[in-house]
């Protein structure tokens, strides 16, 4: 009996999953506009197992919470980098001034989007000069970054270890600052060797700091278009099942530049002026999670395709996976 036991069971995980089954997708303030098509890319991902999947995030207000328990406020890359109190002193408010200038302009709702790119690489390029031509400590951002550890989205250690585990590449995007990025994560022990952080990072030259080292990531190329001819897209192009984690409206657009296809889920969490941007976000993500400061769903959905992949490869004695993927290109 317990062998059939097994095939049965077997049989039954082979089977098509339905939305109803999956807890995570079934809390109230988790919306899908069109829960048929989200039930079934969520059986091609898991049919089609890790191999094929790639992960692609967003970082600020994304693996960071947008509000935690204590009210406290969760900085920006930016944010944690402009609290380094070596900073010259027109630094904070020449910076300020750029952000008054261009943020409106970032958000505009009837400027089109080619006028806006022009605004943007100003606006970046700006930064950059202001960023230029005094000495820096990294220590420094460091000791501003541990503060904002604490400010992942619960069971964030989760969502990376499974990643990890199943070798699924992680690509994080900012269009902010890529040192602050990498300094919370890897204080956070996630920063693991599936995670890359494409985003702006500091350049140095005879010891002073000397702008952003280019590409210049801004809001409206943070796209996998810019990874065209690097190492990391050669490893990721034939990963055709992705899923694509934002805040913002423009972070469903990361996976721009991947083949047509492509089979892409794409999970949105909103916060603020939830009723004003309803529409808007159940429009853009396949799945809407209304004040959800967890990794609860994306966790739901790895395990679906971590139980599938188990079953097909189970491990061996000494407990590791038989399957073994290069990822030395990371
Ligand atoms: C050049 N620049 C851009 N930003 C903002 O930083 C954001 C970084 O972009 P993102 O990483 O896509 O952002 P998000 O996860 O916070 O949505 C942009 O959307 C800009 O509004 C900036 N913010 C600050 N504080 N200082 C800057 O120099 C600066
Ligand atoms: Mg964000």
């Amino acid at each position: 009996m317990g062998n059939n036991d097994g095939i049965q069971e077997e049989q039954n995980s082979e089977g098509y999953m339905r939305i109803q089954d999956i807890p995570a997708l079934n809390q109230s303030h988790c919306k899908m506009r069109d829960p048929q098509l989200v039930e079934r890319i969520i059986n091609e991902f898991v049919n089609g197992g890790p191999e094929r999947m790639q992960f692609v995030s967003d970082f600020d207000y994304t693996i960071t919470k947008q509000r935690t328990e204590d009210n406290l406020p969760v900085l920006s890359s930016f944010g944690i980098f402009h609290e380094c109190k070596s900073l010259p002193p027109y630094f904070k408010e020449a910076t300020d001034k750029l952000f008054h200038k261009y943020r409106p302009i970032e958000i505009d709702p009837h400027m089109p989007v080619e006028e806006k790119v022009q605004y943007m690489i100003e606006w970046w390029t700006q930064s950059s000069k202001l960023v230029s031509g005094f000495p820096f400590d990294e220590s420094e951002l460091d000791h501003s970054a541990s503060k904002y550890k604490r400010a992942l989205r619960d069971r964030t250690h989760e969502l990376f270890a499974t990643l990890l585990h199943l070798q699924i590449p992680v690509l994080v995007f900012s269009a902010g600052l890529g040192n602050s990025v990498v300094s919370v994560m890897q204080q956070a022990g996630i920063m693991h060797a599936n995670v890359k952080v494409i985003s702006n990072f500091l350049q140095y030259r005879e010891g002073l700091l000397d702008g952003f080292q280019l590409p210049m990531i801004h809001t409206f190329n943070k796209n996998e278009t810019v990874l065209v001819g690097s190492e990391y897209y050669d490893l990721v192009h034939t990963r055709d099942h992705i899923i694509v984690m934002g805040d913002s409206i423009g972070d469903a657009e990361m996976a721009n530049g991947v083949p047509a296809s492509s089979h892409i889920l794409k999970i949105g969490f909103l916060f603020d002026h939830v009723e004003a941007n309803m529409e808007k976000y159940m429009n853009t993500f396949d799945i809407v999670l209304v004040d959800d400061q967890t990794m609860d769903v994306p966790n739901a959905l790895l395990a679906l395709v971590e139980q599938r992949h188990q079953l097909r490869h189970p491990r061996v004695a000494n407990g590791t996976s038989p399957v073994v993927l290069a990822n030395s290109a990371l």
